[in-house]
């Protein structure tokens, strides 16, 4: 039976009500539970959001980036996050001696969009997300998607059009070589931009620095080191194109006094901005060529394999298995698995992504499958994440 239909005045009570308990929750709930209560509200966003209107926020869309970028340089979040008294809009705009009618142009959508708190009539004070876009993981992230991600993407679908929509097949001349007039991969380019690869990197510390950690989840201690054999001097884990270290770094913070060496493998370029520290030590490595670092415990790659095609995650797998002890070693992905349905966003839009950039996609638990035995290794386990983020998955040789 159809419950009472609540009167306006019910359902405002009602959703003022909910809006108080989220702010006091706020913190409280685990991670699966945040989600499935922001997904609860996004229904109810929707129900109340008329189609069309929906559609004209969606077409408005890039505009808010837009802002957020022009924001960036003007120097918005960061005067807004020194202070913690409101500033004024004159006060805002002297940071970088702008034109105050487009300041207050910047501040109306910032606070349309909730990227700002409006205090009084001109007069604006910081919130969580203004302070996360005085950081550096914030602006990195903001800069990296609209001076150079957007781009690629808004030539996305004339490409589309002229594969006359057939899935990319892999490697070379995707959606990215088209835009940017090249035969080079994204890591080839990135090479020539250094802001650019440095926003990048910073963007890959971002992009999961809000979800629970592996090591703080996954059995670590049970599955990895109960069976770790070595002493000091042998390899206990490898970072495997590990960016500028900051998983290991974690993994080393997690389990200080776990004998064995730890390694980060990366391009040179990108290990010269790793800060690490003298317990990790870096290694300048081609995921192309074999392996150095034999017999190492754990084999770790995190966000590698969705960069690259099957037959390239062949070649950089079979140099991974070359150089494990089969028994012993086990490898450790750390990847998005795509459910069979109701994806969550995130991993939806990363695949987009990684088509654009990397002529690529992100795996169901099938596709993962078939990718590690035709390379000599066996799945033991696909270990979903408390929420939306990455997986583990376990595998050891065949
Ligand atoms: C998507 S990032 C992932 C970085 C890190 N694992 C993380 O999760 O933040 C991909 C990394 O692969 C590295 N890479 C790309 N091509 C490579 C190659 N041929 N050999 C070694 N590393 C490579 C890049 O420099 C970059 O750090």
């Amino acid at each position: 039976m159809a419950g009472k239909i609540p009167s306006s005045k019910e359902f405002f009570g009602a959703l003022n009500q909910l809006c108080q308990d989220a702010d006091m929750l706020r913190g409280e709930l685990s991670e699966s539970d945040r989600l499935s209560s922001l997904k609860l509200a996004q229904k109810l966003a929707r129900s109340l959001e008329k189609p069309r209107d929906a559609i004209l926020k969606m077409s408005f869309s890039p505009g808010q980036i837009v802002v957020v970028r022009i924001a960036v340089d003007m120097g918005i979040f960061q005067a807004l996050t020194e202070r913690d008294t409101p500033l004024t809009l004159d006060e805002l705009a002297a940071v970088k001696n702008a034109d105050p009618i487009l300041t207050e142009r910047v501040l109306r959508l910032l606070c349309a969009i909730g990227y700002v708190i409006e205090n009084d009539v001109r007069v604006y004070s910081a919130n969580d997300i203004t302070r996360e876009m005085s950081t550096r993981l914030g602006s990195a992230t903001i800069r990296l998607m609209f001076d150079s991600i957007s781009i690629t993407l808004a030539k996305l679908p004339e490409w589309i059009r002229q594969m006359k929509f057939q899935n990319p097949p892999g490697t070379s001349n995707g959606p990215f070589q088209y835009v940017e007039n090249t035969k080079g991969g994204i890591w080839e380019y990135l090479f020539t931009r250094p802001e650019l690869n440095d926003d990048f990197n910073t963007f890959m510390e971002a992009s999961s620095a809000d979800r629970p950690y592996w090591v703080n989840w996954f059995p670590v201690q049970e599955q990895l080191l109960d069976e770790y054999i070595g002493g000091a001097e042998d390899a206990l884990l490898v970072d495997i194109a590990g960016g500028k270290g900051h998983d290991i770094k974690r993994f080393h913070a997690k389990f200080p006094g776990t004998p064995g060496r730890l390694f980060l493998e990366d391009q040179d370029h990108v290990l010269a901005e790793a800060e690490v520290g003298d317990n990790i030590e870096k290694i300048h490595f081609d995921l192309f060529q074999p392996q150095p670092i034999k017999g190492a415990k754990i084999y770790y790659m995190h966000m590698i394999l969705h960069d690259w095609s099957d037959s390239e995650c062949q070649e950089i797998l079979h140099n991974i298995r070359n150089a494990m002890t089969k028994g012993y070693s086990k490898l450790i992905i750390q990847e998005f698995v795509m459910p069979e349905r109701d994806a969550p966003f995130l991993a939806s839009i990363w695949d987009w992504q990684m088509l654009a950039f990397c002529n690529s996609m992100e795996r169901n638990e099938k596709h993962w499958g078939r990718l590690l035995t035709s390379c000599g290794f066996k799945v033991v386990q696909f270990w979903p994440p408390p929420g939306d983020g990455h997986y583990i998955i376990e595998a050891e040789m065949i």
